[in-house]
């Protein structure tokens, strides 16, 4: 039975896994590299669930229980007594196997073990943490909030009672879930991200502006969001990871991350979350087009 859950990476994913999470009467433990980190985290998760209460969809009651069920910590001992620990931190291999390492550590010997990873291999991963078997991919989508689905991915060592206790959890949390191998980027990023990569070709090739490949996009195929404004949503480095790992790992030169992409995020402009992708958030009004 899982009561306590640990979250490492405080970022848009992070929070979103602890909301959810602990509207689900879950015990949360939030944690990232420094306490402002975490606590930045925990004000995103106010905000949303305020939004939540002002749509009716919580009561200001639930909101408080569960704001009250998140402690924040800045290390990962901090996560020691959680029955199940979700890593959401960077999209970097190392970043994250030096994650498990630490965990391993001090985390209860019977305790579940995932990645929330958008692309990594999860036999990779269980392999440097020392319970491969209690180990899996568990997918969730931004905003986890809102959107339903959770792919779930198993090890080659995942055991099926460990894939039973993964998709109770997402059961409890009212998520979907898909069941994908362990292949570069699993299903939806395998289908996504080279779409958006495309656009971002479209554009450095100047097929079209940032406006117009959005609007087309938006009004033309009835996509929610425009795929520069879902990269910028996505988060542009997380962006050129995931390309990066489909295009190593499938050795197919389809995957090609485009140049443009790579100088947005080697300029630092990340999307939303550093202020500026291909829109400018920074200012007061809607966001501008920076190309
Ligand atoms: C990269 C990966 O590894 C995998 C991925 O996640 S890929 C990304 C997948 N996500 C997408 O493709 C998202 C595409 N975009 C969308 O679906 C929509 O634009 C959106 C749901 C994000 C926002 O929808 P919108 O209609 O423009 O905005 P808005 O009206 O403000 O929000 C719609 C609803 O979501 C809620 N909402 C939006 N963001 C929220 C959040 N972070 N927390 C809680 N609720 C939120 C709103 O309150 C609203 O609720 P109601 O339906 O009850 O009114
Ligand atoms: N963005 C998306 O749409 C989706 C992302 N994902 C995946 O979720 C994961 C997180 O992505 P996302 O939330 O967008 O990224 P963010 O950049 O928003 O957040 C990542 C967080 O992890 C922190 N972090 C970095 N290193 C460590 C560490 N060693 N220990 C603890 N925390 C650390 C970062 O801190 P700092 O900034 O200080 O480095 C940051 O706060 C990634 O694997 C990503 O691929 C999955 C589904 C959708």
């Amino acid at each position: 039975m899982v009561d306590k859950v640990g979250i490492i990476g405080a970022g848009q994913m992070g929070s979103g896994i602890a909301h959810v999470a602990a509207v689900a009467g879950l015990e949360v433990v939030l944690s990232d590299v420094t306490m402002d980190r975490a606590k930045a985290g925990l004000e995103t998760i106010d905000q949303n669930l305020g939004r939540q209460v002002a749509k009716g969809k919580l009561s200001p009651e639930d909101m408080k229980a569960a704001l009250g069920r998140i402690a924040l910590a800045d290390n990962i001992p901090a996560l020691s007594d959680c029955d199940l620990v979700i890593e959401a931190a960077t999209e970097n291999e190392q970043v994250k196997v030096s994650i498990f390492k630490e965990l391993c550590k001090t985390l209860k010997k019977d305790a579940l073990i995932a990645s929330n990873t958008s692309s990594i291999s999860i036999t990779r991963l269980a392999a440097t943490t020392d319970r491969p078997e209690h180990f899996m991919g568990v997918h969730f989508m931004n905003p986890v909030p809102v959107m339903k689905l959770v792919e779930l991915i198993r090890g080659i060592a995942t055991t099926d009672e460990t894939f039973e206790r993964f998709k109770t959890f997402c059961d409890r949390l009212d998520k979907t879930t898909a069941v994908s191998e362990d292949f570069p980027a699993f299903i939806v990023n395998r289908i996504l991200l080279p779409m958006i990569n495309e656009a971002i070709y479209t554009l450095y090739e100047g097929v079209g502006n940032v406006e117009a490949i959005d609007t087309a996009m938006k009004l033309g195929a009835n996509h929610p969001m425009g795929p520069l404004q879902l990269a910028d949503f996505i988060g542009l480095d997380t962006c050129l990871s995931i390309m990066q790992v489909l295009y190593e790992g499938l050795a197919d030169s389809k995957y090609r991350p485009c140049p443009l992409l790579v100088k947005y995020v080697e300029a630092g402009w990340l999307g939303r979350k550093s202020g500026r992708g291909f829109y400018d958030y920074r200012g007061e009004g809607e966001p501008t087009p920076t190309r």
